[in-house]
């Protein structure tokens, strides 16, 4: 058997998690059409016949705006450490900008190998994809560029088949069955949070976070009570809505997810709470989950 360790780095919005959920057939990270959906590195598992490969799905690196943003990208960086193989992933039908330059001068502080995935090549056209490979391959000593839709699925098997030797002989370092390193608790903050992140628009998806306040699971059903927090008082009177139909909407979403993960019927309670300008406070980031998980 081989084994090791992948970073999957890139800008927000570039697919790492949607490549994530691709590999590991089923949904560990969430995804939306918001940057920086992604806040903490998420290990998923994929164990096969020869191998085991812990992928870490790290947050989006960007020009940070908040203590919560450096915190991301700090998280990011911290994934890069240790591991047996980096995949740089962006999304291909962007052009090469100041944020991709500002990466590959990242990249080059690392000695470990590092694969280019030109993502989402769905959305381009054959000529377009031979114009950016030839760009990309200028730019950087990268081991393999690697063309794939991580949303259609395609080039993913060969991703995997390409990466195995880079990994080595030896011990698995998960049990063969385990799929991520989250427990349901924080499965249930992010399902909720992706719902709102669906629902809501413009200022409001950076500015909430998601706690659990109780978790009481029987044999036949699971009871929830979370809090969804907000920075102000104008996002709370968004995010509950007209007769509180947003906030219902998004509680529907989330617990007929949330009935599909725990395998029973859901009772989910929302509630929203103003907490003023918590991404720059350490004290709220720990509280809401986002300190370095080192
Ligand atoms: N057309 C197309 N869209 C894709 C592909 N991969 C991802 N997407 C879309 O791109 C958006 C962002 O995907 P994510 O997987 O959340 O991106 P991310 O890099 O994890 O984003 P952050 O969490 O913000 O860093 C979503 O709307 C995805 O559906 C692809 O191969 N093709």
């Amino acid at each position: 058997m081989r084994s090791g360790m992948i970073a999957i780095i890139g800008r927000p919005n570039a697919g790492k998690s949607t490549l994530l959920n691709a590999i590991l057939k089923e949904k560990v990270s969430i995804i939306s059409d918001k940057p920086q959906t992604t806040r903490n590195n998420i290990q998923g598992i994929y164990t096969t016949d020869t191998c085991q490969f812990v992928f870490i799905d790290t947050p989006g690196i960007h020009k940070p705006h908040h203590e919560l943003g450096r915190t991301l990208n700090k998280s990011a960086y911290l994934s890069l450490q240790d591991v047996d193989l980096i995949y740089l992933i962006v999304d291909a039908s962007k052009p090469y900008g100041s944020g991709d330059a500002f990466l590959l001068e990242r990249l080059k502080q690392y000695q470990t190998p590092c694969f280019l995935l030109l993502n989402k090549i769905d959305l381009l056209k054959k000529e377009e994809l031979l114009q950016h490979l030839a760009s990309w391959e200028k730019r950087f000593s990268f081991e393999q560029i690697i063309p794939l839709s991580a949303k259609k699925e395609e080039n993913i098997e060969e991703l995997l088949k390409t990466s195995e030797p880079y990994l080595s002989e030896g011990m698995l370092l998960y049990p063969k069955d385990m799929v991520s390193d989250h427990g349901k608790t924080f499965q249930t903050q992010e399902i909720i949070r992706e719902k709102v992140l669906l629902k809501t628009m413009e200022e409001v998806p950076h500015s909430i976070a998601v706690v659990v306040e109780r978790l009481h699971e029987e044999e036949k059903e699971v009871e929830i009570d979370a809090l969804v927090i907000v920075e102000r008082d104008s996002q709370k009177a968004i995010l509950i809505g007209k007769q509180a139909a947003m906030i219902k909407s998004i509680r529907l979403l989330a617990q007929k997810e949330l009935k599909a993960l725990y395998g029973k019927k859901c009772h989910l309670s929302l509630y929203v709470r103003v907490e003023k300008n918590w991404r720059n406070r350490q004290s709220k980031l720990h509280q809401f989950g986002y300190a370095l998980e080192e």
